[in-house]
């Protein structure tokens, strides 16, 4: 048993509260040097993760030694730039495709690019980053680097006053007439253009004249984007803000009432996020196209679960056999929608709440025989399973939205309905090491993880926590690793199902400030963990409001 289950079920009587509660915390970081080892890494028989050692400074360890050993650090950063950008260059010029500029004319994206530019392209972005770290110091760079949030007021200001949209591109405009179009302060319009600026949104090409870039032109057209930046600087900033309070008040940070956005919107122990957003359409709705925006970005896509030879699952053996996957908290079911169409024996059926079953479309698919295998179930996750006896449970961006109690729920939820042999399948970031990511996803996922937190007091989780995981919801579940597609962000989390693995013992209820929070299945009495949270009515509560934002975001995808 790893460590995380052996906190979370041990039977010590000197085990005291504090420690309990400390089980149950989000981040059990400290646990993964110890139990992700090497070993584990190498024997999860799949093999596609790296089995460097731990490395803390993210670019650095991608340099060739002798690179090293003949040229400073700096020197050898600003040579690969140069070498790297003359690729990039050089491929665009050959393709006859713009050079990137901040020009309004300039497209908004890099056009897709074959894998040795990509890789050039991202050298550019790694080695830019570390060499203006380096250029600027320890001191220097902490101290100005703290500043960062103001470059996300700036944009949290012109982005809800919609100033990107008040002029065409293409067109200047006096700053003067600018402030006469948005009821925002003079100054105020000015000095967030100008901050804002300094990160190439808008330009001054003679004073008082602003003008469009192309990143101020994304802003202006594109909706998804706004969005984007409206939920990220206008819920999620403050809910960061509020992370603090949250964590000295509640340290064991896993309960979605009291998380940074709770205490940022004054519901603390009143309602989750999602209940708040739900009493809310035009929030729920801007969350729905933040997600469309967020999803729709490169390394996201369904096609990598899907695609075998690129890393994807195999779901031959269940296709052969006319098996059934179940889609737990599916959405609208694109993802079955997808497998159907690769996989013409097996049958599908995509589980969500009422809600968001009703408003899926119908026909699923245009395709009959397609639509004719997938069928719709209402179905609460923290509720037992009701398809029995399927091959697949899948959890695609379910378990990540969880701190454990919650998350170990939802796993033992499956068990009164698993055949023997039946896969659970999880997708979702799995966390590396730190410093094995290249440094643009080690950021992102970083920075998810941390979005978690202040939003829903959850995580996103490494191997050895989603082992863990699995562990504290039944020694029936064997963990089979961790699979990730090239190119992709998420991975593929397994565990089987093997029953007689399941020991017999005494069912104990586990009591945290007076409500009975789980009753566990196989636990020694008196030995679960102490899950300081009322998980019933916080979840039920979630339900109905969770619905109504993904509803949003189901009408903002069409
Ligand atoms: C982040 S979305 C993920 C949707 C989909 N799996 C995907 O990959 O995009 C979470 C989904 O879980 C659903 N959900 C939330 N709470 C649920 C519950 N208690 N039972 C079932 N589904 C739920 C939501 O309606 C939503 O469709």
């Amino acid at each position: 048993m790893g460590k995380l289950s052996a906190w979370l079920h041990s039977s010590s009587s000197s085990v005291d509260a504090e420690k309990k509660k400390k089980a149950n915390r989000r981040s059990v970081s400290a646990l993964t040097s110890s139990t992700f080892s090497r070993k584990d890494r190498e024997t999860n028989g799949h093999g596609t993760r790296p089995s460097v050692a731990p490395v803390t400074v993210p670019a650095a360890a991608t340099e060739p030694a002798a690179v090293m050993e003949s040229t400073s650090r700096m020197v050898a950063l600003a040579q690969k730039i140069t070498r790297e950008t003359e690729k990039l260059e050089a491929y665009l010029q050959e393709n006859n495709l713009p050079s990137p500029s901040f020009d309004v004319d300039a497209p908004a994206d890099f056009p897709k690019l074959p894998a040795g530019i990509l890789k050039s392209r991202l050298e550019i972005i790694f080695a830019t980053k570390e060499l203006g770290l380096l250029a600027q110091g320890p001191r220097e760079s902490l101290r100005w680097g703290v500043w960062e949030f103001l470059d996300v007021l700036a944009l949290q200001i012109i982005n809800h006053f919609g100033i990107a949209k008040l002029f065409p591109p293409g067109q200047t405009i006096p700053l003067a007439e600018l402030q006469a179009k948005t009821s925002l302060d003079p100054i105020n319009l000015a000095r967030s253009i100008r901050l804002a600026m300094t990160k190439g949104i808008f330009s001054e090409p003679s004073p008082g004249v602003i003008a469009h870039t192309s990143a101020s032109r994304a802003l202006a057209e594109d909706d998804d984007l706004q969005a984007w930046i409206g939920f990220n600087a206008e819920d999620i900033f403050p809910a960061s803000a509020h992370v603090l309070e949250s964590i000295k008040t509640h340290p064991e940070a896993t309960s979605l009432t009291r998380s940074g956005f709770c205490f940022a919107f004054d519901t603390v122990d009143k309602e989750p996020m999602f209940v708040t957003f739900g009493k809310d359409p035009i929030r729920a709705r801007r969350m729905g196209k933040a997600m469309v925006s967020l999803t729709g970005g490169e390394g996201y896509e369904v096609s990598y679960l899907v695609n075998v030879e690129g890393g994807g699952y195999d779901f031959n053996e269940v296709d052969t056999a006319g098996g059934t996957f179940v889609d737990v908290g599916g959405s609208h079911g694109f993802v079955c929608v997808d497998l159907a169409k690769k996989y013409k024996n097996m049958k599908f059926v995509v589980q969500d709440l009422p809600k968001t079953v009703d408003s899926a479309p119908k026909p699923i698919c245009a395709d009959p025989e397609v639509a004719e295998r997938i069928s719709l179930q209402a179905h609460d996750f923290f509720t037992e399973q009701v398809t029995k006896n399927a091959d697949v449970y899948f959890f695609r961006w379910i378990i990540h939205n969880y701190s454990t109690p919650y998350a170990v729920k939802i796993l033992k939820n499956l068990i009164p309905a698993l055949k023997p042999g039946a896969r659970i399948i999880i997708n979702d970031h799995c966390l590396l090491e730190a410093g094995q990511e290249n440094p643009w996803d080690e950021t992102v996922m970083r920075r998810m993880d941390v979005v978690m937190l202040a939003l829903l007091n959850a995580q996103e989780r490494t191997e050895a926590e989603f082992r863990g995981l699995f562990e504290a919801a039944s020694k029936g579940f064997v963990f089979k690793g961790v699979t990730r597609p090239k190119g992709c962000r998420m991975s593929i989390i397994e565990a089987v199902w093997q029953p007689e693995l399941v020991e017999e013992a005494a069912p104990a209820a586990v009591v945290a400030n007076g409500h009975v929070t789980a009753v566990l299945d196989y636990a020694a009495p008196a030995a679960g963990p102490v899950i300081a949270e009322p998980v019933g009515d916080a979840v039920k509560a979630a339900r109905a409001a969770f619905a109504s934002a993904e509803e949003a975001k189901a009408g903002a995808a069409k």
